[in-house]
């Protein structure tokens, strides 16, 4: 039997994984060195590093699966050199993230009292979440502007470009060497005054120095859901942040399952095995609704599902009562993605539908 070794957070896995092996989980960000010892197959998230030094530990490890979009947490050099099978979960929880940044825009969009026709978003990295974000967007009537230079579709413009003209910018790209600090002081000054900047990608997309004294100067506004440093963020930004969240923009009930399944299945397949079922009955029955007007329907529903400001309160109580970052991620109450709704009236229904699929 596998030795299967999981992160005691990921939901299903016990459903999935059991019938393949001998499964133990683990607690907290990194596995302890006699857990390791004895793992075949390590299933994490993006708060465990898989670097040199965790492989050491971990002798017989054949499989690597991370159950999240980003793999800046993955040493993917050292995994290869020691020739060993990885995989992550592309776009598994991307319309949640969509779903989260639709929400910080609507409700900043209110707070500020502007015409959504007459707001202007800027998108850097248009990949699964960002193109989402572009059609929920596009659907609403916002006018979006993309900037991806590695995709390099036509009509896209530089950040560059991008900057003067957004009133919304939204990062979507991977962390790591090659987006570090990619917004600086010279980006952050190229923004127009008043800005709301919204990072939901990975902390270090940001150079944390310039942000505090953009918002010092009060010379925009930022949403943060990521950050440079991760559990210990830096504090003085509850003060100067509009709404911040412990990276949780991707933690929908859809997200999450689909992760671990997207795992199950890449270990099916090395193993030469059939999924048994479908990830379609690995989720909880979708509320139902009625609405009329798609306006009123994307304002009340969207904050039905999901209210950014519920969650910068929730994140601030907590802390104040004494709770750390990573206790608040355990305890968050996972929440549906917009696409889990079905709309009473036929006509909105597929407007919605429309919303949220991708
Ligand atoms: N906060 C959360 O909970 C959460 C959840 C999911 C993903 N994420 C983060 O969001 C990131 C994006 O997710 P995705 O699913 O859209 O990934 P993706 O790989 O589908 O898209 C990333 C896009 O960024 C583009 N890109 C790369 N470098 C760029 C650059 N310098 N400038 C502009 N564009 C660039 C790529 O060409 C690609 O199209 C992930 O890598 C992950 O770090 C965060
Ligand atoms: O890259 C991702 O998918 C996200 O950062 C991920 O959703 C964060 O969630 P966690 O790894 O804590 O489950």
């Amino acid at each position: 039997m596998l030795n299967i070794l999981a992160d005691g957070l990921m939901p299903l896995v016990d459903d999935l994984f059991a019938p393949l092996g001998t499964l133990q989980r683990f607690e907290g960000r990194q596995p302890t060195p006699a857990q390791l010892a004895q793992a075949e197959v390590l299933l994490v998230r993006s708060v465990t590093q898989v670097d040199a030094a965790l492989l050491t530990q971990a002798p017989k490890l054949r499989f690597i699966g991370s159950a999240t979009i980003g793999t800046d947490h993955l040493d993917i050099k050292a995994i290869e050199e020691k020739g060993l099978f990885w995989t992550a979960a592309p776009g598994c929880n991307a319309d949640a993230v969509a779903d989260y940044v639709l929400s910080a825009v609507l409700n900043w969009q209110t707070m500020t009292g502007r015409d959504l026709p007459a707001l202007t978003v800027g998108i850097v990295g248009v990949g699964n979440i960002g193109s989402r974000l572009s059609r929920r967007l596009n659907v609403l009537g916002v006018k979006v502007l993309c900037c991806d230079p590695p995709k390099g579709e036509p009509g896209f413009i530089t950040l560059a470009q991008m900057l003067p003209q957004v009133d919304v910018l939204t990062l979507h790209v991977p962390g790591g060497q090659g987006t570090r600090h990619m917004i600086g002081a010279t980006e952050l000054a190229a923004m127009k005054p008043g800005a709301l900047l919204i990072n939901s990608c990975r902390g270090s997309v940001v150079d944390n120095a310039a942000l505090l004294a953009w918002l010092e100067a009060g010379a925009g506004q930022a949403v943060l859901d990521v950050f440079a440093t991760e559990p210990d963020f830096d504090r003085r930004l509850l003060d100067l942040g509009l709404w911040l969240t412990p990276h949780i923009a991707g933690h929908s009930i859809e997200g999450k399952r689909r992760g671990t399944w997207m795992l199950y299945e890449a270990l099916c397949q090395k193993l030469g095995q059939v999924p048994q079922g479908r990830f379609e009955d690995q989720l909880p029955r979708a509320p139902v609704e009625s609405i009329s007007g798609i306006e009123l329907a994307v304002r009340r529903l969207g904050n039905l599902v999901f209210d950014i400001r519920d969650d910068d309160a929730w994140f601030r109580a907590g802390l104040k009562a004494g709770r750390t970052f990573d206790e608040l991620r355990r305890s968050y109450p996972k929440r549906r993605e917009w696409g889990s709704l079905k709309a009473g009236s036929l006509e909105d229904g597929a407007r919605l539908w429309d919303l949220a699929s991708h």
